[in-house]
């Protein structure tokens, strides 16, 4: 993707400007941190929240570390950038996740804001599965970002409610984390080093 195919996101409106990561997060790895970061950059976001999924209905037939967990791994990830944070309220809500309560929820603890949902470019075109999409694209701008492995396209948006970023390329999954430690790899280096220790004190991913 060339510099001129980035559109820079809707007219800005002057309001408080909160970028949203939703994520699994089993574990939360660089290529999670890169894409939050670049877009933070891109589109002058005052604000980062990563939003670890409840029950991420779209994996029920993979297993889910306990959502303490992969939230804790969430903090420990982020607590050093200002810009950044993470919210509970997927979590707390119980239940499957569906992004339309996400965002529906982030409008209301955060009045005069506008919503940036960062989404990777393999969800991203799964988008037109999820649940009450006939609201969420109403609720916040989407932001698509590059992910080696995944072509990039506007799966049918509505007009103007999609952007798509280049971030920098990082091939790094949870999926292949988890794989890596249950096989005595190091995963140093693609996760944060603090989530290298909580993976190993919480004896994650070992007998997967
Ligand atoms: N390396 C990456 N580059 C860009 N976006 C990414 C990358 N990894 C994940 N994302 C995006 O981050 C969001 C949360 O991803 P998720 O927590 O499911 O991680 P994952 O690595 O895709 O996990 P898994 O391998 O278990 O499916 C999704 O929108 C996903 O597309
Ligand atoms: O709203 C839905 O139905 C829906 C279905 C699948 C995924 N999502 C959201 O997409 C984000 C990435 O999800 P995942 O499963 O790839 O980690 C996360 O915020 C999920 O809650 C949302």
């Amino acid at each position: 993707m060339g510099q001129q195919d980035m559109p820079t996101g809707p007219a800005d409106s002057g309001k408080r400007r909160l970028g949203v990561m939703g994520g699994t997060f089993d574990p939360i790895h660089h290529g999670h941190l890169v894409a939050a970061s670049e877009v933070a950059a891109q589109f002058h976001l005052d604000e980062v929240v990563f939003v670890p999924t409840g029950q991420p209905w779209q994996k029920s037939d993979t297993r889910v570390s306990p959502a303490e967990d992969r939230y804790l791994m969430t903090v420990i990830a982020t607590a050093e950038n200002p810009q950044f944070s993470v919210s509970r309220i997927d979590i707390d809500r119980g239940g499957p996740t569906y992004t339309t309560d996400t965002l529906r929820d982030l409008r209301a603890l955060n009045p005069d804001t506008d919503l940036f949902f960062i989404t990777g470019a393999d969800a991203l075109g799964q988008i037109l599965t999820w649940r009450y999409t006939e609201e969420l694209f109403s609720l916040a701008h989407f932001v698509g970002v590059t992910r080696p492995g995944h072509p990039l396209t506007d799966p049918g948006l509505p007009e103007g409610g999609v952007s798509l970023v280049e971030v920098p390329a990082l091939a790094i999954s949870s999926t292949d984390c988890r794989a890596r430690v249950s096989a005595g790899a190091p995963v140093w280096y693609l996760v944060p080093d603090g989530v290298v220790r909580y993976i190993d004190k919480r004896d994650l991913y070992r007998g997967d």
